[in-house]
């Protein structure tokens, strides 16, 4: 069976306080791409394999989030990742990978978890794997309507940025939470929000990973209509209003030698 393993885009991202254990309090809309890694899940003991573009950039070892999402829930399957998106890159990737993983064994017969948030502050939003607004640490995740099938470039620039150093390099994390969130039927309205929100990560990691300066500026000599970075970096989304434009700026932008993708916002499978 195959389960997709979409990527995270914290379409805003605000730090709005930090727990006595550390953890930060966060208030995000959540939205998935089209775009990620694939889970493929066949009957067998325990395994992993990983292929795919970043496959190197990652061990199959007993650290994984697959394996350690599927001990979690004592599922046993053969699982192979195809791994499309880069490591460490604000996307969640690994979270994905743990989600679906989670779903692909349910569908095998098995619950799933309680506290799916041990394996990762990312992987509740990444089992819903569809709009939300995520607060708590991320354990809080409230669904949101669909949103528009809007174009969509993801973008990297090959240097893979450390969480929790970003969340340490913070200067405010009393940061407000997010303006009401109405319901976005097209680009303007979404563009108009986001422009009221923020990354409150944004400024440490672009003092952590200057690349992300020029990819936020490549994103807007594009014409994306807005460009973000993405979770704690380096990956940046661009939203346009045409999938031409989208598709131009991707091949732009791997002109310098960055990772790119064009791609859309996700869309919830056909009813029936
Ligand atoms: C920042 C976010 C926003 O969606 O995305 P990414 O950049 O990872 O994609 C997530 O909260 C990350 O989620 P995830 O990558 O699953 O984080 P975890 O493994 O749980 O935590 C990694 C480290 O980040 C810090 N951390 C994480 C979540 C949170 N609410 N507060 C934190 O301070 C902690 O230092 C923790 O040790
Ligand atoms: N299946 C996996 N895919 C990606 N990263 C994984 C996986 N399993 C464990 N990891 C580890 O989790 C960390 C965070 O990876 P990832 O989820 O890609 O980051 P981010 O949430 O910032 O996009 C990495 O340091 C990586 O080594």
């Amino acid at each position: 069976m195959i389960e997709a393993a979409r990527a995270k885009l914290n379409l805003a991202l605000h730090v709005t306080g930090r727990r006595a254990d550390g953890y930060h309090l966060l208030d995000s809309l959540v939205a998935f791409a089209a775009y990620g890694d694939e889970l493929r899940l066949e009957p067998g003991p325990l395994s992993l394999r990983i292929e795919g573009p970043f496959a190197e950039g990652l061990a199959a070892d007993p650290d994984n989030l697959c394996l350690r999402a599927a001990r979690l829930v004592g599922g046993e399957a053969a699982i192979t990742l195809t791994k499309n998106l880069p490591v460490a890159s604000g996307i969640g990737g690994g979270s994905a990978d743990a989600a679906a993983v989670l779903r692909g064994l349910e569908r095998m017969g098995h619950s799933l978890p309680e506290n799916p948030e041990k394996l990762g502050a990312d992987v509740p939003v990444c089992l819903l794997s569809a709009p939300a607004r995520m607060e708590g640490v991320g354990e809080i995740v409230t669904p949101l309507p669909p949103l528009p099938s809007l174009p969509l470039v993801l973008v990297n620039p090959g240097v893979a940025v450390s969480t929790p150093q970003i969340f340490a390099a913070m200067e405010r994390r009393d940061n407000p939470v997010l303006p009401p969130i109405p319901r976005f039927d097209y680009l303007d309205a979404l563009t108009g929000w986001l422009r009221l929100t923020r990354n409150d990560l944004e400024a440490p990691a672009r003092a952590v990973c200057p690349a992300i300066d020029e990819v936020l500026a490549a994103l807007g000599s594009t014409g994306a209509a807005f460009a973000r970075m993405s979770g704690s970096g380096a990956t940046c989304f661009g939203l346009y209003d045409s999938a031409g434009k989208a598709a131009t700026a991707a091949k732009m932008l791997k002109q310098h030698g960055w990772w790119a993708v064009a791609t859309e916002l996700a869309q919830p499978p056909a009813a029936g």
